[in-house]
C-alpha cells in the first residue's frame, strides 16, 4: 500500500527475541513486511474486491476482521465506489487502527467514506450484525486455536443467506517432509525479496508461539462444522492459501 517504510525489524542480531506483536514498530512497516513475506498477498487482497462485486447484495454489510492497514477494505471501497454497502473494519492494535484510519481517509472514494466504520477491538468479543461478506485475511492464525471454531460459528450465524466468507491463512502440511520442503521454499521466497537469513530466522523465533497454523484440511473441516454449504481453496502459493466459503441462499 501507500506507506513507504521498509521492514528492518529483525535485521540486526537481538540478544533476546521477544514475541511478535502488532505494535507501533510493526505497524510502521507493515505493508512492506506483508508484501515481502506473504506470497500472493496483493492478488488475494485484489480478489476480495471481486468477490464483493460478485456476491454482495446492494446495501449489504461487510466486515474486514484484523484489518491492519485496511488493505482489503480499501480494495473493496475502490472497486465498489458506485455501489451501496456498509463496511466495518476491526483491529485490536491501536497502531494498526490509526494507519487504517489514515489510509481510508486518504484513499477511500469520498462517496464511500460515510459508510465505513473502524473499530479498535477484539473480534472474539464483537457483537456481529447481519453481513453479506466477511474477510478474515491472515488473522485467524493469530487467535488461540481453541477459539477458532467458535468464532467461525458466530460468523456463519452473522452471515445472511448467500453471504460469503474469505479466509486467508498461512497453512502447514502433512506429512512432515512436505511441510519441511514448502517451509524452506517460503524462506527462499523471503530471501528473494531481500530478507537476510538472520532476519528470517529471528522473525521465525518471534512468531513461534504467536502464530499457530492449521492444515487446509482442518480449516475445511471447521467451515463444514460451522455450517457452510460450499467452501473451496481458490488460491494457494506455497504455504499461503485462501478459501472462499458460501452460506446457502
Ligand atoms: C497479519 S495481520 C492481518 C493482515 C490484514 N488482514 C491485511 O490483509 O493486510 C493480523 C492482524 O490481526 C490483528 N488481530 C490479531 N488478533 C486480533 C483480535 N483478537 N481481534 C482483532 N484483531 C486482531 C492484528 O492486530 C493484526 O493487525
Ligand atoms: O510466516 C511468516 O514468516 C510471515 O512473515 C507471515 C506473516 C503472516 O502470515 O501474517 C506473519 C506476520 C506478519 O503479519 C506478516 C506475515
Amino acid at each position: 500500500m501507500k506507506d513507504a517504510q521498509q521492514d528492518h525489524i529483525y535485521a540486526t542480531p537481538q540478544e533476546r527475541i521477544s514475541r511478535f506483536s502488532f505494535d507501533e514498530r510493526v505497524a510502521r512497516c507493515f505493508p512492506d513486511m506483508i508484501n515481502r513475506s506473504v506470497p500472493g498477498y496483493a492478488q488475494i487482497t485484489a480478489m476480495c474486491a471481486l468477490f464483493a462485486e460478485r456476491h454482495l447484495r446492494p446495501g449489504a454489510h461487510i466486515y474486514d476482521l484484523g484489518c491492519s492497514h485496511g488493505a482489503a477494505s480499501l480494495a473493496i471501497c475502490e472497486r465498489l465506489a458506485e455501489r451501496p454497502f456498509t463496511l466495518t473494519a476491526v483491529d485490536l492494535s491501536p497502531a494498526m487502527v490509526a494507519r487504517a484510519r489514515a489510509n481510508l481517509a486518504a484513499h477511500c472514494p469520498a462517496a464511500r467514506l460515510d459508510d465505513v466504520e473502524l473499530i479498535e477491538g477484539d473480534i472474539l468479543a464483537l457483537e456481529y450484525r447481519t453481513a453479506g461478506m466477511i474477510v478474515l485475511n491472515f488473522t485467524l492464525q493469530f487467535l488461540p486455536p481453541e477459539r477458532r471454531a467458535e468464532l467461525l460459528e458466530r460468523l456463519f450465524d452473522a452471515l445472511e443467506p448467500g453471504g460469503v466468507l474469505v479466509l486467508s491463512e498461512k497453512v502447514r502440511f502433512e506429512p512432515e517432509a512436505v511441510e519441511r520442503e514448502i517451509f524452506d521454499l517460503h524462506h527462499d521466497f523471503k530471501r528473494a525479496n531481500g530478507y537476510s537469513q538472520l532476519e528470517i530466522s529471528q522473525k521465525r523465533s518471534a512468531l513461534e508461539e504467536v502464530m499457530l497454523t492449521d492444515t487446509l484440511e482442518i480449516h475445511h473441516q471447521r467451515l463444514e462444522e460451522a455450517g457452510f454449504a460450499r467452501h473451496f481453496t481458490w488460491f494457494q502459493y506455497l504455504n499461503f492459501a485462501s478459501i472462499l466459503a458460501l452460506k446457502a441462499s
